[in-house]
Order: C-alpha cells, then sequence, then structure tokens
C-alpha cells in the first residue's frame, strides 16, 4: 500500500473523485488494517499539533527573555555598561540569568504537569481498523486516541465529535461543521460529500479545530499533525479568545511598574543634580534603585503558584486545569453562566408516560430510530434514547413496522428532527416524522391561532412543572416527491418545505433529575461572592422550575429571539440584570456571555456539556465543563471537572474547590505583589531621600542588588503560602489600583522605619568618621533592609501567622539571618561593608519593634477598610 503526502492530498482543488482519492491514500470505505495504520504511524508520526509539545529548555530561556521585566533589566544593563559601571551590569546579568533560570525550570515544570494533567482529558476518535494485516477482514469501529491517527484512517463523526485531522467526507447526513477556531465564523458550516469537487470548493472537506455541530459522516483522514491546515495556520482556540482575565491583570500591572522604572533613574539623576551637584556619576545607582523597583521573580511565583494549585486540584478533587492561567481566571469568576441541561440536571431523561401522549411516543420513538440509523449517528442522545427506550418495552415492534427512507438529524439551532419513513407495501406515500421543541414544531403545524395558543400554554404548564418536552408532529406526503424531501437546511437553522403544514400528534414529556450537589454548589457560588446566571436552550418553564427547585429565584426570564433585536449594549445591559435566559442557539449563548464580559469589569466562567454550549465555552474568560461533557467541549474548555473514579455521578461541588483553588494560587501571587511592591517602593524613596542628605550614596550599587537578589529568593516561597480565609471569599482579581493603595500606604511606613535606621546609624556611628562611616552605614542599612523585609514578609502576607507555612517560616528565617551575619563575613568587604558596634543593634531592635507595632495596626485599619 502507498500513501501520498498529507500536505498534497488536503488540497481542496485536488479535483480527484473520492475513489481515486481513496486509491492515492492506500485506504477504502472500510478503512486501513491495524498493521498498515501502525505503519504509518511510525511515518507520519503523532496525530499532535506542534505547539502542544512540551517547549525544549533553549525555547523556554529565549521566551523568558521577552517577559518585559527581563527587557527593562537588560536595557539598564546595557546603560550602566556603556558608562563603564562593570560591576552593576554584571549583577544585573546575574540578575537576569538567575530569574531566567527558575523560569525556564518552573515552566518546563509546569508544561509537563500540564501535558500529563490534559492527558488525562485527551479526546478520542471512532476509527474503522482491520485487524492485523488481514486485507479481507471485516471492519471493526475502534475508539482511539485522536494521537493515533493517520492519514487513510476512516472515522465516524457525530454531534459533539472533534474534527480529528483533515478529513474529506464519504458519507454525511444533515453534517454541520462548527469551524470558528479555524475561520472565526460562529455559524455552522454545511459539510456534504462531493464526489469531483471543483477548484477552490471546501464543503466536501472538514480541518481538525473544528467540531460536528450537528449530523453525522464518516469520512477519510487527509492530514495529521504538523500537516494539518490547524497547524499550519498557527492558530489555537486559546490564542482567538483575546485577553482573558490573568491576561489583563498581569499585564496591566507589569506596565504600570514598568512606567515607574523608567521614569526612576532621570528622576534620580535630576534630583542628585539639582540639590546635591552631582553628575553622570549617580548614574549606576540611579540604575540600581530601578532595578530595586523590579518584580522580576513574579513570572516564576505565577508559574509555580498556578502549576502547584493545578497539581494539587486534580490530585485531591479530580479537577483537570488545561490553560494554566485558567486557574486564576476561575478564581477572578464573579459570574458564573450554566448551561441547565447536563449541568444542573443529570440529562438521564426518563419519559413520564401519565403526561405523554401514547401517539406521539409512538412517532419519537419511529423519528428517533431511524435517524439513528440513516444518519449513522455513533450515539444516540440522550432524548432519543430515552424515548426508544421507553417504545420499546411497550410495542418491541414499533421499529420494524416501518422502512427508514432519509432522515435529518437534530440541530440545535432548528430544535428539529426529522424521519422520512415508509409503511411495508405502502409505496404511494412515505410519513414524515418530525420532532422538536414546543415552539418550532408548532409553527410547522397546520393549526389555527387558537389551537396553537392552547397548545403552547398546555406545554408551558407541563414545562413549569419541571418536565421536558418534545412536540411530535407527522405528515403524509405522496412518494413520488421523494427527491424534494428533506433538502440539507443551512448551516444557520433553516427549514424545509418538506416540515411545513404538519399534523400535530402530542408531547412526550420527560422527567430529568436534578444533579443531587447543584443546590449546595449553586448557594456556596452566591457565598462565595459569584453570581449564577442560567443559559439553556430549553423551554423558560422547565428552566424557570429547575431553578426555583434549586433554591435560586428565576426572576425575569427572557427567550433568546427576543435579543436579536437589542444592541451589543442593551444585551449587556439586559444580561446583568437577569438570571435565566432560555431558548438559546448556540450563538445567543456566546453572544451573551460576550455581552458580559464586555468592558473587561467583570470575568465570566460558562460551565455547559453539549454541542450546544462550544461558542460560549471559547467566548468566556474560563470555559468549564463536566466530565461527560461531549468530546469538543472538553476540548475547548480549559478546566474539565473530572473527578476522580472512585466518586461517580455528576459532582458540581467540584467548582467551588476549582474556585477555591484558584483564589488560593491568585492570594498568593497578589501577597507576593503586595509585599515585594510596597517594600521596594519604600526602599526607593528611602534611599532618594537619603541620597539627597548624605554627602555620599546611602547605598553601593552592588549591595542595592545584593539585597534585592536576597529578597527575592525569599518571596518565592510565597508560590508556598496559604492566604487567609478572608482571601478565599469573593473573586480574587489581580488589579493595578487595588494595588496601589496598599503600596503606596506601607511604602510611606517602610521608608520612614529605613529613614529611622538612618537616625540610629547617625546616632550609633557619632564617634567614627571618614571611609569607615561610610562602608559602616552601607552595612547597617543592608542588615536594616533585609531585617525589615523580612518583617513585611511575616505581617503583610494575608494569612494568620501562627499558620505561616514552612517554606515561608525558613525563607524569613534565612533573610534575616543573611542580613545580620553577612556584614560580620569575609563577604563583607568585597561588598563594601563592615561590621557594626553592638549599640546599632540595640537600637535596630528598637525600630523594628516600632515598624512591626505600625504595621500591624496599619494593616488592621486597611483589612477593616477593604
Ligand atoms: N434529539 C432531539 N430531537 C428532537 N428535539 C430535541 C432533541 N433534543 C432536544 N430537543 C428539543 O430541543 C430543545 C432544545 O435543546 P438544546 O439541546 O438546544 O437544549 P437543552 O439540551 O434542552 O438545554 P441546555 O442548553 O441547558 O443544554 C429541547 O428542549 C427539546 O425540546
Amino acid at each position: 500500500m502507498t500513501d501520498t503526502a498529507p500536505a498534497d492530498v488536503a488540497a481542496p482543488s485536488s479535483g480527484r473523485t473520492t475513489l481515486q482519492l481513496l486509491r492515492s491514500l492506500g485506504s477504502g470505505p472500510r478503512g486501513l488494517t491495524e498493521a498498515e495504520a501502525e505503519r504509518r504511524l511510525a511515518r507520519h508520526g503523532e496525530n499532535v499539533l506542534p505547539g502542544t509539545r512540551p517547549l525544549s529548555w533553549p525555547l523556554l530561556a529565549a521566551r523568558s527573555l521577552r517577559d518585559p521585566f527581563t527587557v527593562v533589566l537588560l536595557c539598564l544593563g546595557l546603560v550602566s555598561a556603556t558608562v563603564a559601571a562593570w560591576g552593576t551590569a554584571c549583577v544585573i546579568l546575574v540578575l537576569v540569568a538567575v530569574s531566567c533560570c527558575l523560569r525556564s525550570a518552573g515552566e518546563r515544570r509546569a508544561d509537563s504537569a500540564m501535558a500529563g494533567l490534559r492527558e488525562l482529558v485527551a479526546t478520542t476518535a471512532t476509527v474503522l481498523r482491520r485487524p492485523g494485516a488481514d486485507e479481507t477482514a471485516s471492519p471493526a469501529e475502534h475508539e482511539l486516541p485522536v494521537s493515533q491517527l493517520v492519514p487513510g484512517d476512516v472515522v465516524r463523526l457525530g454531534p459533539g465529535d472533534l474534527i480529528p485531522a483533515d478529513v474529506r467526507l464519504l458519507r454525511a447526513q444533515g453534517l454541520t461543521v462548527q469551524q470558528a477556531a479555524f475561520t472565526g465564523e460562529s455559524v455552522p458550516a454545511d459539510k456534504r460529500p462531493v464526489d469531483v469537487p471543483a477548484d477552490g470548493e471546501s464543503a466536501h472537506l472538514c480541518f481538525q479545530g473544528g467540531s460536528v455541530a450537528s449530523g453525522s459522516a464518516s469520512a477519510v483522514v487527509l492530514a495529521t499533525g504538523a500537516g494539518t491546515r490547524f497547524a499550519a495556520a498557527h492558530r489555537t482556540v486559546g490564542a482567538e479568545r483575546g485577553a482573558s482575565a490573568f491576561d489583563r491583570s498581569v499585564h496591566g500591572i507589569s506596565w504600570t511598574l514598568i512606567r515607574f522604572m523608567l521614569l526612576t533613574p532621570p528622576l534620580v539623576l535630576m534630583a542628585g543634580a539639582a540639590l546635591r551637584g552631582r553628575g553622570l556619576e549617580t548614574l549606576p545607582f540611579a540604575v540600581a534603585v530601578a532595578v530595586g523597583l523590579t518584580p522580576e521573580m513574579l513570572p516564576v511565583i505565577v508559574t509555580t503558584a498556578l502549576a502547584r494549585g493545578s497539581a494539587l486540584l486534580a490530585r485531591t478533587h479530580g479537577v483537570i486545569v488545561k490553560r494554566l492561567p485558567a486557574l486564576h481566571d476561575i478564581g477572578a469568576v464573579d459570574i458564573l453562566c450554566v448551561d441547565k441541561t447536563g449541568t444542573l440536571t443529570q440529562d438521564r431523561p426518563a419519559v413520564d408516560p401519565a403526561r405523554t401522549d401514547p401517539d406521539a411516543l409512538h412517532w419519537a420513538a419511529v423519528s428517533a430510530w431511524w435517524t439513528l440509523q440513516l444518519a449513522d449517528l455513533p450515539t444516540a442522545d440522550a432524548l432519543d434514547e430515552a424515548v426508544i427506550t421507553h417504545a420499546l418495552a411497550k410495542d418491541p415492534a414499533v421499529t420494524e413496522a416501518y422502512d427508514g427512507i432519509t432522515a435529518l438529524p437534530f440541530d440545535p439551532v432548528r430544535r428539529l428532527a426529522t424521519a422520512v419513513v415508509r409503511r411495508p407495501g405502502a409505496l404511494g406515500t412515505v410519513t414524515l416524522a418530525v420532532k422538536g421543541s414546543v415552539e418550532n414544531v408548532l409553527e410547522r403545524c397546520a393549526l389555527d391561532d387558537a389551537e396553537r395558543a392552547s397548545l403552547l400554554a398546555r406545554a408551558a404548564e407541563m414545562s413549569g412543572d419541571g418536565l421536558r418536552l418534545l412536540a411530535v408532529a407527522t405528515a403524509e406526503r405522496p412518494a413520488r416527491h421523494r427527491p424534494g424531501i428533506l433538502p440539507s437546511p443551512s448551516g444557520g437553522g433553516g427549514s424545509t418545505a418538506d416540515e411545513r403544514g404538519l399534523t400535530f400528534t402530542g408531547f412526550v414529556a420527560f422527567t430529568d433529575a436534578l444533579v443531587p450537589t447543584a443546590a449546595q454548589a449553586l448557594r456556596d457560588l452566591g457565598e462565595r461572592g459569584v453570581t449564577v446566571k442560567v443559559i439553556t436552550g430549553d423551554h423558560p418553564g422547565t428552566a424557570a422550575r429547575a431553578l426555583r427547585d434549586l433554591g435560586l429565584a428565576p426572576g425575569d426570564i427572557h427567550t433568546a429571539d427576543a435579543l436579536d433585536a437589542l444592541t451589543d449594549e442593551e444585551l449587556a445591559r439586559l444580561a446583568r440584570r437577569t438570571t435565566v435566559f432560555a431558548r438559546c442557539t448556540p450563538a445567543h449563548k456566546a453572544r451573551i456571555v460576550t455581552a458580559l464580559r464586555a468592558g473587561g469589569e467583570t470575568t465570566v466562567g460558562f460551565l455547559g456539556d453539549g454541542v450546544n454550549d462550544l461558542p460560549a465555552l471559547r467566548a468566556a474568560d474560563v470555559g468549564i465543563c463536566p466530565r461527560d461533557a461531549v468530546a469538543a467541549a472538553r476540548d475547548a474548555a480549559d478546566i474539565v471537572l473530572a473527578q476522580p473514579a472512585d466518586r461517580p455521578g455528576k459532582d458540581l461541588t467540584a467548582i467551588g474547590h476549582a474556585i477555591t483553588a484558584g483564589r488560593h494560587s491568585s492570594g498568593n501571587i497578589a501577597t507576593y505583589l503586595r509585599v515585594t511592591l510596597s517594600s521596594n517602593l519604600g526602599n526607593v524613596i528611602a534611599m532618594l531621600s537619603a541620597g539627597l542628605l548624605l554627602p555620599f550614596l546611602p547605598m553601593l550599587p552592588a549591595q542595592v542588588l545584593a539585597q534585592n537578589l536576597c529578597f527575592d529568593a525569599a518571596q518565592l516561597s510565597f508560590a508556598f503560602d496559604r492566604p487567609a480565609a478572608a482571601a478565599l471569599r469573593r473573586p480574587t482579581t489581580l488589579r493595578p489600583r487595588d494595588f496601589l493603595r496598599f503600596i503606596t500606604g506601607f511604602g510611606v511606613l517602610n521608608a520612614a522605619a529605613d529613614l529611622a535606621t538612618f537616625g540610629v546609624l547617625a546616632l550609633a556611628l557619632r564617634s567614627t568618621a571618614g571611609p569607615a562611616d561610610e562602608a559602616a552605614f552601607h552595612s547597617g542599612w543592608f542588615t536594616e533592609n533585609l531585617l525589615t523585609q523580612a518583617l513585611v514578609m511575616l505581617l503583610l502576607r494575608t494569612g494568620r501567622a501562627p499558620r505561616t507555612p514552612g517554606p515561608v517560616r525558613w525563607a524569613v528565617t534565612s533573610l534575616a539571618v543573611v542580613g545580620v551575619v553577612l556584614p560580620l563575613t569575609p563577604a563583607a568587604h568585597p561588598l563594601g561593608m563592615t561590621p557594626l558596634p553592638p549599640v546599632y543593634y540595640a537600637l535596630l531592635a528598637a525600630v523594628l519593634a516600632l515598624y512591626a507595632v505600625a504595621l500591624t495596626a496599619v494593616k488592621r485599619r486597611y483589612v477593616r477598610q477593604a
């Protein structure tokens, strides 16, 4: 067998017939043999996108150099080298090297941990393979990891499936494909086999990155992995989503700081020149002060805190975070939109015989059965399965009483499914069996207004009792019109002329139990400051009843058809005050989520499990799905609530655990930012003031950078901290303006402590004079700086002191020890420091005690006001 290069065969303008193509791929409608597939796997490699492989060390290191802080540090290093301040330049280089190494190591660890987690929720494809090397054996369907697909494989596709590679259709029934990840187009596209495709035609091709919105198909794989269009376009689902809450926060904070950093050196130079008549010789000091402001460990802390949180979440609650920043985003979520079916309810519908019309059940079963057979659907959806099971239990012959002719499977935009059947022997006529949502079926029935209104009222009453409904209708048509029966509807919904003038048959009613943990989970979310909104494709009455049973007030319910007339701004206002949106198509769900996100003030999560939730999962800041969601939803989601096998059933409380983990990690990042920035700002203010009062520099550049390095290293421990319970009670968003008040308040306090030390030093060193005075001053300030920083680390954490975790305690102790001991060691001399008189330590202890008292008092006030 031979197979052509994937890139060749993917060309849509190949003009080859399906048969020619299959031949050129060395395949056939019955797929490949296992032996041949193995050979091709060795030749083409696994079907994985290049971007999903862990990056190599050099690439990771190169990427960390692109970080804005690193770029600014390197520029400052360059400035120092230009004025021959080699010491400063070297220390900056060491700083950059250390932070890049730590960052690359952290990212590599995080990448492989994330790859392991993603593996746990990896998607599979239904593939036809023949056993061994036997060309004559019958093919069997196998559920294989998508990574194992090779060109020439024949795959089966059904609603909610991912398009696992670039494929060409062999057969299709009502197939529509959501290709937003590829084309940006949110309306699903119609797809059908074309025997001899014209140039530029692509209706017969489906590309990796898409997902089946409705219908079914079998298709042959043309290209896999790096050979797919998706890989070539270098686009990922995440990239097309726009800035998430995490990106906005970190980006905002970074740029605020960078502006400060860039302003500092000119400010120091100007102040030195104006007040002390100093020239360019102050430049290294000015550069060191700017470097002192940099939170260069921010990327390391962020990666470590998020990776630790994700790993712990997976281990303890089986929740899989597929994209690291999504852990921050879920902690920041203040609006969580959820679909109803399969999320708040079990999606295990059972027919309610007492409220079901027997005729409707009969025709619904005929429609469901023949749709399943004719459309080659890999699995029945839950409603169809319930209908078939119940009808077969009542009448085992129900499915044999007819021959199926053609079918149009369910599609969440049309909200209809239609099968065309014929009674054996009745050659002159065929019967259309149509089932779907109440409104969509009734509008196609031959009814007068009064009849329609009365049926709608009956449906509303049943929905109000919490029942899910299918409306069923039929129509007899002359068989000779068969070619006109059920032309393919458009991807945007649409209707066919055949589905007009139907005879209403009745309703099939279903009960669908609520997820047992849903009420508790919704209560918890409310208590944690998360507003829940329900966006469902179901009837408003059913949605309202479910919400009431879960203890939430549904308020005014809006149905999606009323939204189309609204502008985005009007929709955003409406969405903020509405709890339930019903009868939503996939596009409506996404539009509501986008409207809620508009303005960037709220962080919106979307929790959904079905094929009708895909666009909304992608539109949200963070997409979440339960573990039994359809493959495409699991692929589009950032977080999968896939609890361990020993905890069966849906567990919505897992979302609470994910939120806690997100807030925990973000809380630790916030602690780092508060501590490092307020301390750094205090140092800068103190150094600037002292620099203007003293005849010499208050600290040598090397000393500034050495203490910066020690402080940064100690603060890495914040990735292992435990924030206060209060920090977990509200959404945690890292907003620059929230930090500003804290940083300025505590920065000034820190500067006051530094300046008090300045007085203490003046007192303790009264007797000495000359250069020794300068070195002693530097030592004194170095020791004080590290001790105040240790104090700040301990007191400005949000967690309570007795519960300070081991790593933080160790880091604080080590920082204090280095501060006290370094000036007494041989390393003191090269750093321009000298031992201090004992009286200094006594006075310093008094300053530190006062500082601790002030810090505690101000922090208490701050917490009270927050
Ligand atoms: N297989 C089916 N055949 C015919 N009609 C169906 C089928 N499945 C669902 N429907 C009808 O379409 C309506 C909308 O279904 P859709 O899948 O969009 O939303 P849902 O699953 O009810 O709700 P949610 O959006 O909360 O998951 C249902 O209320 C039902 O009346």
